[in-house]
């Protein structure tokens, strides 16, 4: 597992305390030595916390790869993918973790020896400290190949006996789509208004064009839908969610990069390559990419 984070932790502590095995791949020899002095991960979920000796290691040290989840940010994928790519076994099974669109193929092409599905997520988590994570909300982990149809692999068993929600689609994309639909509607809006996601409700005049614009790219993209259901749906997400902040806001005010260059910054983009005039989605990543501007965070 590279990426021993919110959403990483989640499953190698849920593949551990089912007693399947498991190795943490840290970033180097410091990150292992806290990872040490803190005894190893930790995961509070329903108020529980356990203390979890996974084992961990750095690149170095890594066993040859058969399986991996990179559970990482999007814009660390392929740089992850370059320091990983001598020690991932040819044909091992790589499950990409990532928001967003745009870094799954980009890591699929420089891993191009292996057989990389990606995973689209649902589940919420949250690191309370480096190697402390906070279970945050139940979800289901959507996994599908990137390009061809094939079936589910029988090793997705493993992740039933580790508790892991998990379901197989032959669609992926569209999974992918819909998330980072969503992601684009609220996100932004919330960094923009410095509010939480039920605050939302009330900005139908802004949701409704970005909706409508984004239901375009869908169904350009092959994903099917109608600017009402993705305004419907937007706006069941901010009541479900409501006093969340959403992640995009958290990584603003805790001064960290945001991984808007796979979202609105995918979604402008795909919209030119398609001769797609797109305003309202335009202007949102313009005010978006000036709000991070003047706080100094990367506009990408
Ligand atoms: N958290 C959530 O609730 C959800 C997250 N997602 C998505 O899942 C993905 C992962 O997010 P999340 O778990 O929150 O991210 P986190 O920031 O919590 O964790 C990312 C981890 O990746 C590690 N990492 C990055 N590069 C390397 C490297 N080269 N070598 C070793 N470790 C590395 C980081 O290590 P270090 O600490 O050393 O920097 C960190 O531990 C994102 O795309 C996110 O949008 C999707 C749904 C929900
Ligand atoms: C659905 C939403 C908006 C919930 O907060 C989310 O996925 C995020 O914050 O990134």
């Amino acid at each position: 597992m590279l990426g021993a984070g919110s959403l990483g932790g989640l499953w190698a502590a849920r593949l551990y305390g089912a007693g399947l095995p498991v190795c943490l791949i840290l970033r180097d020899q410091v990150r292992l030595a806290a990872y040490q002095e803190a005894s190893g991960l930790s995961l509070t979920s329903a108020e529980r916390a356990v203390s979890l000796p996974i084992p961990a290691c750095t690149l170095a040290d890594a066993p040859p790869i058969r399986r991996l989840l990179l559970a990482c940010k999007a814009y660390d994928a392929v740089p992850a993918a370059l320091d990983l790519k001598p020690y991932v076994q040819t044909g091992a099974d790589v499950l990409l973790l990532q928001n967003g669109l745009g870094s799954q193929h980009a890591v699929a092409s420089v891993l191009d020896h292996a057989h990389c599905l990606a995973v689209s997520s649902t589940e919420g988590a949250f690191r309370r400290s480096a190697f402390h994570i906070q279970a945050a909300g139940a979800g289901q982990n959507w996994i599908g190949a990137l390009t061809h149809h094939e079936s589910p692999p029988s090793w997705l068993e493993e992740l039933d006996a580790a508790n892991i929600p998990n379901a197989w689609t032959d669609d992926i994309a569209t999974r992918l789509w819909r998330k980072l639909a969503l992601n684009c509607a609220i996100n932004p809006l919330t960094v923009l208004h410095d509010c939480t996601n039920g605050q939302l409700a009330t900005s139908t005049d802004e949701l409704e064009p970005v909706c409508a614009e984004l239901s375009v790219l869908l169904n350009a993209n092959g994903v099917p839908g109608t600017p009402e259901d993705l305004l419907a749906e937007t706006q069941r997400v901010i009541t479900a969610t409501a006093h969340n902040l959403s992640s995009m806001l958290q990584d603003v005010r805790a001064a960290r990069r945001t991984e808007i260059a796979y979202l609105l910054g995918y979604a402008c983009t795909d919209a030119q390559r398609r001769h797609l005039a797109l305003p309202a989605l335009q202007n949102l990543h313009e005010r978006l990419r000036h709000h991070l501007a003047v706080r100094g965070l990367p506009v990408d």
